[in-house]
């Protein structure tokens, strides 16, 4: 099968330096992949680059099978991406960010579909941006991302900012529409989360990748999540010194 995406040797520059560097990570349709590592890693600049948010510096980005890697257009049109919440402009309100995604707010909600109720959008559509918590504005970020009916979904660091509540739902919302097809590639912060979610993740280091999981380890992962915590940091704490 055509892989969604499939990077190899990427890198990119942040302010002329080497933020990301020689990166591989293919990811199937309709999977959820996980990006994981230090503050710092590379995890941002990467994912803001396939979303063609940044230029990649060199390597090859194939998007179903199509090289992708000099057109940063059509990977920022290919992706639904959620913007970093603090960037989200204060004087506009909710729905005006909907309906600039999608051309009109109905469309938006439609394609958000179950998601409106999981992060609570139709309550603050009204809302200014200005006026909305760190938690309402990354769930307006969420929402966004799904607003045009993207079948590939990137989103850094989703669950930052939700309650226990909204956490939880979005993440077996996110899960329930990944088994229906969705592609998604998300940066997480913990390995728990990574092992009962994604299906393949890599963790960086400095830039590169300094493990990538397949999902028969995360699948054993997710049956011992302690002991594949320990085990993983052990592993990277030793490439380390
Ligand atoms: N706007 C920027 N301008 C210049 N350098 C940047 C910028 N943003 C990030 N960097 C640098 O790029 C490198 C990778 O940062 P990035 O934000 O991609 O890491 P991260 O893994 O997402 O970190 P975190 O977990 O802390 O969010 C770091 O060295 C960082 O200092």
């Amino acid at each position: 099968m055509t892989p969604a995406v499939d990077l190899r040797g990427a890198s990119v520059l942040r302010a002329g330096n080497v933020a990301v560097d020689n990166v591989d990570l293919m990811v199937a349709p309709g999977t959820w992949c996980g990006i994981i590592g230090a503050n710092g890693s590379g995890k941002t600049s990467l994912l803001r680059a396939l979303a063609g948010r940044l230029p990649f510096q060199k390597g090859s980005c194939r998007i179903d099978g199509e090289e992708r890697i000099s057109d940063r257009a059509g990977r920022a049109r290919h992706f639904g991406f959620a913007p970093p919440p603090e960037m989200l402009p204060d004087a506009l309100r909710v729905r005006d960010i909907l309906a600039l995604v999608a051309g009109d707010v109905d469309c938006a909600l439609q394609s958000v579909g179950p998601l409106c109720d999981v992060l609570g959008i139709s309550d603050l559509l009204s809302r200014w941006i200005g006026d909305c918590s760190a938690g309402m504005r990354q769930r307006v970020a969420v929402a966004s991302a799904f607003a045009d009916g993207k079948p590939a979904i990137i989103l850094d660091e989703p669950f930052n900012w939700l309650d226990p509540v909204a956490l939880f739902d979005l993440r077996e919302e996110l899960r329930r529409r990944v088994t229906q097809g969705l592609t998604l590639i998300t940066a997480l912060h913990d390995l728990p989360s990574i092992a009962t979610m994604c299906h393949g993740a890599i963790m960086m280091a400095d830039g590169e990748v300094a493990m990538a999981l397949d999902s028969d380890t995360l699948r054993a992962g997710a049956a011992d999540t302690k002991r594949f915590e320990r085990h993983t940091i052990e592993a990277l704490r030793s490439k380390r010194s």
